[in-house]
């Protein structure tokens, strides 16, 4: 039965820069390489696995989810591209709310499709303000979702949208400027946001950099979110790694 628990939730909402990996489960299937990311990011002092892509079936997530927590005690946390991607196995669900957009598959549909599995679950459940904002490039989630970013000079119509989300009781906001994203999340939104609000803000899409994240972590940013940049370059999290260590001597 579904607990309500809030573990999670307050450990993102404690502090910023804050750092997830994203596996995409139709990419990484071999448990070979899960075991080389699950070392090499505790190592880097990594604080979450998120798991989770627009077109994954509920197979490939099982599998991948039961493999990561055998080789893994970091927290794993959906980030469902539908319904059927849900686990018992993982910790947490993100359950997203794509007010972005203007479909109600997103907005409500996928939520009842899921809500019944989900109350037999020991899952936390966060609901979660899903942003998508315009990366320069046509992403899978706008394909699958069949909705429109955010642009990015647009601030007023972000603005409104988190206020709204958080009106309407969402406890996390994920602004995605989407998988490979040429252009990032604006920085300045994350300032201006944090005068007035203070929710725990997530950013991902086309991170490359470690001068990108502490860009992120500085603006107040809770959790930043990396995926293909790691799929491409494992090593990247020798640099997260230095970067961790870095921030705990200061
Ligand atoms: C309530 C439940 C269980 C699900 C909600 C379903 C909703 C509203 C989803 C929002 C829209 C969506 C399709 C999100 C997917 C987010 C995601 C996991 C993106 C990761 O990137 P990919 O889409 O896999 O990109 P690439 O494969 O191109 O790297
Ligand atoms: O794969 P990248 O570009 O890091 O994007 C991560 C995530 O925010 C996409 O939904
Ligand atoms: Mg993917």
């Amino acid at each position: 039965m579904y607990k309500g628990r809030r573990a999670i939730f307050d450990e993102i909402s404690g502090k910023t820069g804050q750092i997830a990996i994203l596996v995409d489960p139709e990419k990484t299937k071999e448990e070979e390489i899960i075991v080389r990311l699950a070392q090499k990011a505790e190592f880097a002092g990594v604080n979450y696995f998120l798991v989770g892509g627009s077109t994954v079936s509920a197979k490939d997530l099982k599998q991948c989810i039961a493999l990561l927590k055998q080789h893994t005690q970091l927290p794993v946390i959906l980030f469902p591209g539908a319904s059927h991607q849900i686990s018992d196995d993982a910790d947490a669900l993100f359950f997203l709310n794509l007010i972005s957009g203007r479909n109600p598959d997103y907005l409500i549909g996928h939520h009842i499709a899921a809500a019944s599995e989900l109350q037999e679950m020991n899952l936390e459940i966060i609901p979660t303000a899903y942003v998508l904002v315009d990366g320069g490039k046509q992403t899978s989630v706008q394909y699958v979702s069949q909705t429109t970013p955010i642009p990015g000079e647009q601030f007023s119509i972000a603005r409104n949208t988190v206020l709204a989300g958080m009106m309407l009781g969402l406890q996390l906001i994920y602004f995605d400027a989407g998988s490979g994203a040429y252009n990032l999340v604006p920085t300045d939104w994350i300032y201006k946001l944090r005068k007035e609000i203070q929710v725990p803000i997530i950013v991902g899409g086309g991170i490359k950099s470690i001068e990108t994240i502490d860009k992120f972590k500085e603006a107040g940013v809770n959790l930043i979110v990396i995926g293909n940049h790691i799929e491409e370059n494992i090593d990247f999290l020798l640099d997260i790694g230095n970067y961790n260590r870095e921030v705990k001597k200061a």
